[in-house]
């Protein structure tokens, strides 16, 4: 397997299998590309591989076979938990990935505060974790994945926890933050409407073993909303295709 720059596509896979030590195929020849600048919503049922498959592109662990390119040669990844220290404050949380590539203490901090303005947190530079909302702690996640400078996102499940109201305006911000800084966003998610909301492309996988199965292109124009008629109309054709599939496993 390789994790290599590339020009053409911001992310490609190959035939990506994967086969955990236990035996398990949790992915088997997927081939996936992603241009600069899409945003792509990988949806499937529970045990498909999406997590592996991120995991995989971040290269947090390695295909067993095929192989992966990622332009740039790195991704930043946001996990459903915004996972921040709870010692630091908002801001050092935010440097931490400038300091770990050596940025000097005066730029961090400007950087850090330009960042937190940027997914509209400015007022809580000081604060500790436990003193923000669960909405504001995503966004401060956000901030710090950001912090990492990579064009492509990968984010897996990072609205779920939330209420609908705060995932509704994180929405809003991740889509706003996308087009800004013309990110590439790979972004997995067990809700189809929020994959209708947010994606350019759906891309379905099927599990056991996990593989690609069909893909949905999403030409509603943005901003759309959650509960409109016409993403409902597409969130019903995934979801009937999702519910096939997995008849198909229990028949
Ligand atoms: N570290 C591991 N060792 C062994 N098997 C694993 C490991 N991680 C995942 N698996 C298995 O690989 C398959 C795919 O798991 P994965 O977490 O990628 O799926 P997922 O689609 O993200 O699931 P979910 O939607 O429930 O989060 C599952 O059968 C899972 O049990």
């Amino acid at each position: 397997m390789t994790v290599a720059a590339g020009t053409a596509t911001a992310v490609s896979l190959q035939g990506v299998s994967k086969r955990y030590p236990g035996g398990t195929v949790a992915l088997d020849g997927v081939d996936l590309t992603v241009r600069p600048g899409e945003f792509v919503c990988l949806v499937g049922a529970s045990g498909c591989g999406k997590s592996t498959l991120l995991n995989l592109v971040a290269g947090l662990d390695a295909a067993t076979a095929g192989s992966i390119d990622v332009a740039g040669g790195r991704a930043a990844f946001m996990f459903q938990e915004p996972a921040l220290f709870p010692w630091l404050k908002v801001g050092q949380n935010v440097e931490v990935p400038l300091k770990l590539r050596g940025v000097a203490k005066a730029e961090r901090r400007e950087r850090a505060r330009e960042l937190l303005h940027t997914v509209r947190l400015t007022d809580v530079v000081d604060k500790r974790p436990h003193e923000l909302s669960g909405g504001m702690r995503q966004r401060v996640a956000l901030a710090r994945t950001l912090a990492q400078d990579a064009s492509v996102l990968l984010m897996d499940e990072p609205f779920a926890a939330l209420d609908a109201m705060t995932r509704d305006a994180l929405h809003d911000e991740l889509e706003r933050v996308w087009s800004e800084r013309n990110l590439t966003v790979l972004f997995v998610t067990h809700n189809v409407r929020e994959a209708v909301r947010l994606g350019d492309r759906i891309v379905l996988l099927a599990s056991r073993p996990g593989r690609v199965i069909e893909e949905f292109h999403v030409d509603q124009p943005r901003p759309r909303r959650l509960e409109s008629p016409d993403v409902a109309a597409l969130a019903g054709r995934v979801t009937e295709r999702l519910k096939e599939e997995v008849r198909r496993h229990v028949s």
